[in-house]
């Protein structure tokens, strides 16, 4: 009933159009009584009695209610298929945007394929249900009621010989209903499993290829695959168990038309003609009898599917905006005070403090997993630390506006990702209306500039899925152009000029010096090349700030920083750290 409720909530806004359609449900419900009720005229009034002339006005009848049924019957098809498709497109508008409002910890426990299904499979369920289930539910119980009415007025004794099926049917019914719903509950399970399989083996193809995997990755799918037919086939099971019984019950019912039936016209209790009308109506006591059964099939399939989808609605978002959030300029200072976190369990910062004001630019060094880029990822809350606070301008980040919050904040990803756009629409992406001109400029701090030039359709040319293929150290520039062009009051660089050669990453660092002289700037990195000119190196280890302060002073420290600055330069620059020394 709930999912009922649910549903109700989308199509209520067509709800005059869907009261007119259940209106003409009912009168094309009516008029195919018609047929069945002249029939019987016709045996009795006009082959029995000779009343011929009434032959033509009573054909004219069947025909002219029969093409009325079926002009009503399509008007309120298509009608419902209107409402159907105004309902997908809104839940699909509504799971979009909630999978845009869904954080980091959901993306980081659930699978594409899972998203995926549920916004294709079961909203095509869902869809279905309106477009189809609810009128055909409608449609047969009206047409049983006025089959039973008719036959009623006809002879009522023999309606309720006729009647004494229902019990059995009701009992078919409830047990498949019962028995069906957790098998289609497990075939949507499985599909998101098989669909996470696919999405994931596309993703990776590069992966499967260099290892020559294949056969692992088909086996892979085919055990999904063949657990997906499985539950499909313990799903069939349940109701080619009892749709045949149902079937059988339709069936009894033509049986007890003749045999009874027969009798009554022998003893003269009814006539041929009533016989007749018995019989042409039979139909409409069998269709709905049958259909209930695919008609429960289709309403749990349904369930299941809507059971989902409203699972989804209401995934809990940790990062939220508080009730009165601070909507304040953002000058840059960023502390951290006293902070801890952890994903699931263990700890990753422990008790970390550190400030960093305007036009300072902050570098993060440390082994890998040491906690760096989760220390960078609380600023712009992609996380909410479980100890201390992480304050800008002196306020808690939990009390900013959030879309403000990151709005001026930059980061600049480890994991490049690039739209399949065009280079120019990549850059542009943060502020989409930015001239060319600007998007050059980003692209010539980044040291982009150069080589998209190079390519023959310069900043038009389509990168990202399907697009030209770049470097790394291509791709890593034009996140970092696109980072920058957002023109931040905070930027985050997270190794973002790992795959850039030591040269470049050197000229990058000093062009950015020289623009983002009144911002804030956090740079994760490796190389000491890429941190030594920081005003403040912090040196994080196992998610505590082992050492700080400036490339000079932490080499006096001879600690972490001192041996990683040995390994990197070696012997060929001894001297000048014996000269700091
Ligand atoms: N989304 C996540 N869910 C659970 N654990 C995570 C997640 N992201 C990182 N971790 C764990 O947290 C720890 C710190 O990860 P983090 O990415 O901050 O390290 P890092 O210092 O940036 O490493 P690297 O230099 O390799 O990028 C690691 O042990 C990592 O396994």
């Amino acid at each position: 009933m709930e999912n009922v409720k649910w549903v109700w909530s989308y199509i209520k806004k067509y709800k005059f159009r869907i009261c007119i359609s259940l209106i003409m449900v009912l009168v094309a419900s009516a008029l195919s009584m018609v047929s069945p009720y002249v029939s019987g005229i016709i045996v009795d009034r006009v082959i029995k009695q000779g009343h011929r002339e009434i032959l033509f006005a009573l054909a004219a009848l069947m025909i002219g209610a029969t093409a009325a049924k079926a002009i009503i019957r399509f008007t309120y098809q298509i009608n419902f298929e209107k409402v159907s498709q105004g309902a997908y497109m809104t839940i699909r508008e509504d799971m979009y945007r909630k999978l845009q409002a869904l954080d980091f910890k959901f993306f980081d426990t659930t699978r594409t394929g899972d998203i995926m299904a549920k916004m294709t499979g079961d909203m095509d369920t869902v869809r279905h249900f309106v477009a189809w289930v609810i009128y055909m539910v409608f449609e047969n119980a009206v047409i049983f009621i006025f089959a039973v009415i008719l036959l009623f007025t006809i002879n009522w004794q023999f309606t309720l010989v006729l009647l004494l099926v229902i019990p059995f049917l009701g009992w078919a019914a409830i047990k498949l209903a019962n028995e069906v719903r957790p098998t289609f509950s497990a075939v949507r399970q499985q599909f998101s499993r098989l669909n996470s399989v696919v999405q994931e083996n596309i993703s990776g193809n590069r992966v499967i290829k260099a290892f020559a995997t294949e056969k692992i990755e088909i086996d892979k799918f085919d055990r999904e695959n063949e657990a997906y037919r499985q539950k499909n086939m313990d799903s069939a099971n349940v109701w080619s168990k009892y749709l045949p019984i149902i079937d059988a019950l339709a069936g009894a019912l033509s049986l007890t038309i003749i045999i009874i039936g027969g009798i009554l016209v022998i003893n003269d209790q009814i006539s041929i003609g009533e016989l007749v009308t018995f019989n042409s109506i039979i139909w409409a006591l069998g269709n709905p009898m049958r259909q209930c059964g695919w008609l429960i099939n289709d309403i749990q399939r349904f369930n299941a599917s809507a059971d989902k989808i409203r699972e989804f609605f209401e995934t809990e978002t940790s990062i939220s905006n508080t009730e009165q959030p601070a909507e304040e300029d953002i000058k840059g200072v960023v502390e951290f005070k006293n902070v801890s976190f952890g994903y699931e369990g263990e700890e990753v910062l422990k008790n970390v403090s550190l400030k960093a004001s305007p036009g300072q630019t902050i570098a993060i060094i440390g082994p890998t997993g040491s906690g760096k880029s989760t220390l960078v990822n609380l600023i712009c809350r992609f996380y909410d630390c479980s100890e201390g606070e992480v304050l800008i301008d002196n306020i808690n980040v939990r009390d900013m506006e959030l879309r403000n919050l990151r709005a001026k904040i930059s980061v600049a990803m480890q994991d490049v990702f690039l739209f399949s756009d065009t280079i120019e629409g990549n850059i542009a992406y943060g502020v989409p209306d930015a001239p060319y001109e600007s998007v050059k400029w980003a692209a010539g701090i980044a040291d982009a500039h150069k080589f998209i030039s190079n390519l023959p359709e310069g900043y038009d040319t389509i990168i990202g899925e399907r697009g030209v293929g770049l470097s790394g150290g291509q791709r890593q520039r034009i996140a970092l152009a696109r980072a920058i062009l957002k023109d931040p009051s905070i930027l985050i660089l997270d190794d973002t000029t790992s795959s850039v050669d030591m040269e470049t990453e050197f000229e990058i660092h000093k062009t950015l010096r020289s623009f983002y002289n009144n911002k804030t700037t956090f740079i994760i990195a490796h190389r000491i090349a890429s941190v030594k000119n920081a005003d403040k190196i912090i040196v994080i280890n196992g998610g505590t700030i082992i050492e700080q302060g400036t490339h000079e002073e932490l080499l006096k420290q001879k600690g972490y920083y001192y041996n990683v600055y040995l390994t990197q330069f070696g012997d060929f620059d001894a001297a000048a750290v014996k000269e700091v020394g």
